[in-house]
């Protein structure tokens, strides 16, 4: 499999070249050069399978040329094996139609872990025997920065430098990046937004020199391999609801375009999927681009959905590139009118590409905090702020009887005030992190500034 730039004019590289490199030279993000797809019956197989060698089955078409089947499975029973349940990512039928799936038995207790738990194995394995260091730079809104840490800490070869918008993520979120003391993690607590900390990253990544000098690499969704693996639990899910005989649908919490575009990845690979439901809080851009074609960015306003407060989500330039049929030139141009301006107008093309799978919808507070007391009194489920999110899209969404499938992206206990205020319970850590809070933390506070954290990162060579 090669791997191609959204805006056309990196080198093209195979799945390790991709992995190492996360963002492409020319400021594009990497995609296959063309989806692998499965026929039904393939599909209709994996009924059954654990969710590890599910894992294998749909990613090893991605990793065709640099890995094995058997040692990508072999890196998936490691990966997988560190969930506390084990199913992986079961799913909860809470309504007729209404399905949670519980993407949030990782170490971390959000749906980053199904993604970065391989990831960081696969670090491992294409640095090991080699004399290659890399330095990871990334941005968090909170979910990222934990189960990115916990997958390279005290790894060889791996330093990583994660920046959080200080006094903007929940104190589980924070003391679960801060509390790591592994001397090759480094958090920084940036004086501004997530989308302020996104642009850091890109901006470092943009600086050739700098990039090249500390081998950058990437941790989030930038990265092809993070979504990668994320594809995998839409098959997961839809062969336990019955497909590919039975279309299902999804609906998604939506901050970067990272997992909704893991789930259109999953349509272009054959798997019958009705529609994709992108939920945003009211920080609502993406609905806005889907619903009127108006990309325009604004302030970001702050919610008890900390996750998704994001104006510029990193992915939907994959789904520009993708359904607008794949000119990296053109889309070049119109990514970078968008960086001069905050703003662009999607192009018919990538409208009409979208829209036959991609439904939108923006749900404020007071939506959000209904669905979670509905989640209460239907099924006695206690979810979180971001899976209310989607519930509430998901329940007024008009689908007839197909099943819908929320995707329920975290624990309840990283958010436990906001879970506290909406419902009246306060749910309780998992015995996994209970001594968080008696744990030393350790973090600087740096000026959101290009100059002031990469003076930070210098000096920690
Ligand atoms: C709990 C939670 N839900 C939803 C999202 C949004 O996911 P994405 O950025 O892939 O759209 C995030 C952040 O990524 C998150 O941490
Ligand atoms: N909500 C995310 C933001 C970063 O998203 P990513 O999927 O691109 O890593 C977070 O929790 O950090």
């Amino acid at each position: 499999m090669r791997y191609i730039s959204t805006r056309g004019s990196a080198p093209v590289l195979d799945f390790e070249g991709a992995t190492l490199a996360g963002l492409a030279v020319d400021g594009g993000l990497y995609v296959p050069e063309s989806w692998p797809r499965f026929e039904a019956d393939e599909i209709a197989a994996m009924a059954g399978l654990s969710y590890a060698d599910t894992a294998a089955a749909v990613m090893a078409p991605f990793v065709e040329g640099c890995l094995s089947r058997e040692e990508l499975r072999a890196l998936c029973e490691q990966a997988y094996g560190r969930f506390s349940h084990a199913a992986v990512t079961p799913l909860t039928q809470i309504d007729h139609d209404q399905w949670l799936l519980e993407l949030f038995h990782g170490p971390t207790l959000a749906f980053k872990d199904v993604a970065l738990q391989l990831l960081g194995l696969l670090f491992e394995r294409f640095l090991t025997g080699t004399d290659r260091a890399l330095t990871i730079v990334g941005a968090t809104s909170g979910d990222t920065g934990s189960a990115a840490i916990d997958a390279v800490a005290g790894r060889e070869n791996i330093r990583i430098f994660m920046l959080h918008p200080d006094g903007r993520v929940s104190d589980v979120q924070r003391r679960q990046m801060t509390t790591v003391l592994s001397p090759n993690v480094h958090n920084l607590a940036i004086s501004g937004s997530f989308d302020d900390a996104q642009a850091l990253v890109k901006a470092m990544f943009n600086d050739r020199p700098f990039a090249a000098q500390h081998r950058l690499s990437a941790v989030n969704s930038i990265n092809w391999a993070r979504l990668m693996a994320q594809v995998v639990y839409y098959f997961y899910a839809a062969v336990r609801l019955g497909g590919p005989g039975r279309p299902v649908a999804f609906s998604v919490p939506t901050g970067n375009f990272g997992d909704v575009f893991a789930g259109y990845v999953a349509a272009q690979m054959g798997l019958p999927i009705a529609k994709l439901i992108v939920a945003t809080n009211v920080n609502d851009i993406l609905a806005r681009a889907l619903t009127s074609g108006d990309y325009s960015s604004r302030e970001v306003i702050p919610t008890p959905t900390p996750s998704m407060d994001i104006q510029v989500s990193s992915n939907f330039e994959r789904l520009l590139f993708d359904a607008g049929g794949r000119d990296g030139k053109a889309l070049a141009a119109q990514m970078a009118g968008f960086e001069a301006s905050r703003a662009m107008r999607l192009t018919n093309a990538q409208r009409e590409g979208a829209a036959g799978l991609l439904v939108a919808d923006a749900v404020d507070v007071d939506d959000m905090t209904l669905a979670m007391r509905w989640a209460c009194e239907a099924s006695g489920e206690t979810i979180d702020p971001h899976t209310a999110v989607a519930l509430a899209a998901a329940r007024r969404a008009d689908l007839g009887r197909t099943p819908v499938v929320t995707l329920a992206t975290a624990h309840p206990a990283k958010f436990r005030d906001a879970v506290e205020r909406a419902t009246g319970r306060r749910p309780a850590l998992p015995s996994r992190v209970g001594d968080l809070f008696d744990r030393e933390e350790r973090y600087d506070r740096v000026p959101a500034t290009f100059e002031a954290v990469t003076a930070y990162i210098d000096a920690r060579s």
